[in-house]
């Protein structure tokens, strides 16, 4: 039976790599995919990994309708033998529902892979209806982890190393980025306190904190 499966965790644990693998361990066997994103930090049209590798995919735009454009491609002879779709998290509900109907009025496979909530800790509207409309959802075995060393169930944003919690849903960025707008995964501990790796280190280092010497 086909599926619907959504392969989800925070930023970082990889989740695009896995979607890389598939793609090759596929494409090795003579399948051919149909590979979607959207703002993928490599830029448009392609599905990037932090491993360096790297492929070539459909942009989606807003609005576009991904049913129709399978069936589109379909009917002028083309193949899709499995559907990828990566960044999912940036679908519109909308377009989550045309992949549910890819697998079952299609009979193809898809593998949705993506971050379930914000900087907030909010669902993204992608992934909230991808949880509502999977066959499977699959929590990567990879954990990222916080810089305590517990395991990542969090993505903060932060301004030069600081977690913020102001601002649009969606802007592109990446790990490590320690002075410009960038993200850090933390467990939840963490993310409640909004102590990023960077004000740890602060807290640690400030005379308020450091043991009092005896007179
Ligand atoms: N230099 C490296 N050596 C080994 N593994 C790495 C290296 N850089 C990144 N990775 C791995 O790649 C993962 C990120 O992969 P990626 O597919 O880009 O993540 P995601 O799509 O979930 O954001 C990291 O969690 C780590 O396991
Ligand atoms: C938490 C959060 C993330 N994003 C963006 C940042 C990245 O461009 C992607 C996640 O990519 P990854 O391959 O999983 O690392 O999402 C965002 O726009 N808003 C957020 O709240």
């Amino acid at each position: 039976m086909p599926e619907l499966v959504f392969f989800c965790g925070t930023m970082d644990c990889g989740k695009s790599t896995l979607a890389l693998q598939i793609e090759h361990n596929r494409s090795a066997r003579g399948l051919q995919g149909m590979i979607f994103t959207r703002d993928d930090r490599a830029g448009e049209g392609k599905l990037s990994s932090r491993l360096g590798l790297v492929t070539d995919a459909v942009e989606v735009e807003d609005g576009q309708d991904l049913y129709a454009y399978l069936v589109d491609h379909l009917s002028q002879g083309g193949r899709a033998d499995y559907v990828i779709a990566d960044e999912a998290q940036f679908l519109a509900p909308e377009q989550i529902d045309q992949l549910a109907r890819v697998v079952d009025d299609l009979s193809i496979d898809v593998y949705a892979f993506g971050i379930t909530t914000d900087f907030r800790s909010k669902l993204f509207p992608g992934s909230q209806r991808l949880v509502e409309l999977a066959d499977r959802v699959e929590v990567l075995q990879v954990e990222a982890l916080c810089w305590c060393g517990a395991r990542a169930t969090h993505n903060a944003r932060t301004t030069g190393g600081e977690m913020v919690v102001e601002g649009a849903q969606v802007v592109v960025g990446d790990v490590n980025q320690a002075d410009a707008v960038g993200y850090e995964v933390l467990c939840r501990r963490h993310h409640r306190r909004r102590m990023t790796a960077a004000s740890a280190r602060a807290a640690a280092l400030s005379p308020d904190v450091l043991p009092v010497q005896p007179v």
